[in-house]
């Protein structure tokens, strides 16, 4: 095990592509090695055997360490919050967003991405960079977060300052004046008084209920369930699942946080949550599937079939059927994460093989590195610099193969993008619907190809990918 300076790794991990640097560190330190990530000592352990317990919350939390995120979303720690507030939040969570909420979320996902393309449509082109940046920011507010807001707030400057306090997220912890970060603390502030006074009404019948219910988590997600399918069975509401935004507010209700400024608060945990995640996802696909012109033959001929099977409109139901397409959005998921994954804060001494980490301890199952050592993919030859499963740069066509999730034997074993155990991702589901329907919609009428087609390997790699400026146009071609 080693340390090196904060800046040493943090900066090293950000020019470096993330696979190369923790299979090299892997290789020179084995299976549990520390690093200085934004400050923050981390154990990086490639052992699952040992991560079982800890992301099972086994002796240990969920927790992001990191100040800037605490600064901005608050110092609640609603997945951290035990069984009885983390498990009926859960659960509420996951009856939004199963395959009811998804197919009523589904019209407005199509909306926002038909509006993206037809300006993609007109221009010949799109800076994907920016554009995932749009996309994601306009999903979690438009359809994830579903924020309502009276015809005197401006939506656009809105979502301007959610934008603003999005980006201070990745900025040092420090305010100074004119930083990243005080920006985004300003925004922060106008957000809460905007959301605070749109929400009022909601947030009082949303707290009477809640005391109603004895300020139980459990009774009120139950009820939020309950109510939704009473209301889906009277035809006052079409989906018969619960709103996300008062399955968010229910989190911080549960951990004691009751007043309307804890109601806008939650609005923004679920634009968190999902604005970023699936910016970067849209893009990381983007990218490779633009340097791929047989991948894109191939979803060309499944959405020629998916369109005599379920007529020329994308339905929600045409969204599920695209094997080949799923396959894709899970290869590029894994050769180029969206997420390395989230911490874990030791509540107990961990043993991985000869090593024992004291409780208190970060530990961290990192999904980079998780992959490259993926015993389905990978043979054990630690002579290269990156496991060719993982090797894009050097290996494209070899490395970027959705066909290995379509059969039992290829199929990859380890895939930790949207987490592991009991906190795996909630909204992996409308992660997937979403990029699907987005590459669906352009691959039926347009190849792709990067314009600078280094693209990915100019591009700085930490704490997200960012390619250089001016490199990230991809250009459309009809078909
Ligand atoms: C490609 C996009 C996304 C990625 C890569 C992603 C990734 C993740 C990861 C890695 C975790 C686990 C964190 C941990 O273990 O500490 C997580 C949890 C979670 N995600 Fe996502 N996410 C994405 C999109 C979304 C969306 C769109 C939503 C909401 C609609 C969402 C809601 C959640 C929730 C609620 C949890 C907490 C689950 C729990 O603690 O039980 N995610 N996500």
């Amino acid at each position: 095990m080693f340390t090196l300076p904060i800046l040493g790794d943090t900066v090293a991990l950000a020019l470096s592509e993330q696979s190369k640097f923790m299979f090299t560190r892997y290789k020179k330190y084995g299976s549990v090695f520390r690093l200085n990530l934004l400050g923050r000592p981390m154990y990086i352990l490639s052992d699952v055997e040992a991560l079982r317990g800890p992301y099972r919350d086994e002796g240990a939390v969920p927790e992001v360490p990191f100040p800037t995120f605490k600064l901005l979303m608050g110092d609640f720690n609603v997945p951290g919050g035990g069984k009885h507030v983390h498990g009926p939040w859960r659960k509420a969570s996951l009856a939004a967003l199963g395959p009811a909420g998804l197919q009523a979320m589904f019209p407005a996902v199509l909306r926002v991405m038909q509006s993206h393309l037809a300006e993609w449509a007109a221009a010949g082109q799109v800076d994907v960079f920016q554009s995932a940046r749009r996309m994601g920011l306009e999903l979690a507010v438009d359809v994830v977060a579903d924020v309502e807001l009276s015809p005197a707030v401006d939506r656009t400057w809105f979502k301007q300052q959610v934008e603003t306090w999005l980006y201070g997220m990745w900025g040092l912890p420090v305010p100074l004046p004119g930083s990243a970060l005080a920006k985004a603390l300003a925004a922060k502030k106008v957000l809460l008084g905007v959301l605070g006074q749109e929400l009022a009404a909601d947030h009082a019948a949303y707290k009477d209920k809640w005391t109603e219910l004895g300020s139980s988590t459990a009774a009120m997600a139950d009820d939020l369930v309950a109510r939704a399918a009473s209301a889906a069975a009277e035809g006052t509401k079409a989906s018969g699942t619960p709103r996300l935004s008062h399955v968010t507010r229910l989190g911080l209700f549960g951990l004691g946080a009751t007043e309307v400024e804890h109601s806008a608060l939650s609005v923004l945990h679920a634009i968190m949550g999902a604005a970023d995640t699936t910016r970067f996802a849209l893009f990381n696909t983007w990218a490779l599937v633009a340097q791929s012109p047989r991948v894109q033959d191939k979803l060309y001929e499944e959405q020629q079939k998916v369109m005599e099977e379920f007529g020329p409109e994308l339905t929600y139901k045409a969204a599920c059927s695209m094997p080949y397409m799923d396959a894709t959005v899970k290869e590029c998921m894994r050769l180029l994460p969206a997420s390395a994954g989230g911490p874990r804060r030791l509540t107990a001494e961990l043993k991985a093989g000869d090593v024992v980490l004291p409780a208190g301890s970060y530990v961290w199952m990192y999904s980079w590195l998780l992959h490259c050592l993926d015993p389905a993919c990978w043979d054990g030859d630690t002579s290269v610099d990156v496991p060719a499963h993982m090797d894009w740069r050097n290996n494209l066509e070899g490395a970027f193969r959705p066909e290995r999730w379509l059969s039992e034997e290829t199929r990859p074993k380890h895939y930790f993008t949207f987490g592991y155990g009991t906190h795996l991702c909630a909204g992996i589901n409308l992660a997937y619907l979403e990029i699907r329907t987005m590459l669906a919609l352009v691959v039926r009428k347009y190849r792709l190809r990067l314009r600078t087609p280094d693209m990915l390997t100019r591009a700085r790699y930490f704490p997200f990918i960012e390619p250089a400026a001016g490199t990230d146009t991809v250009l459309l071609e009809a078909r």
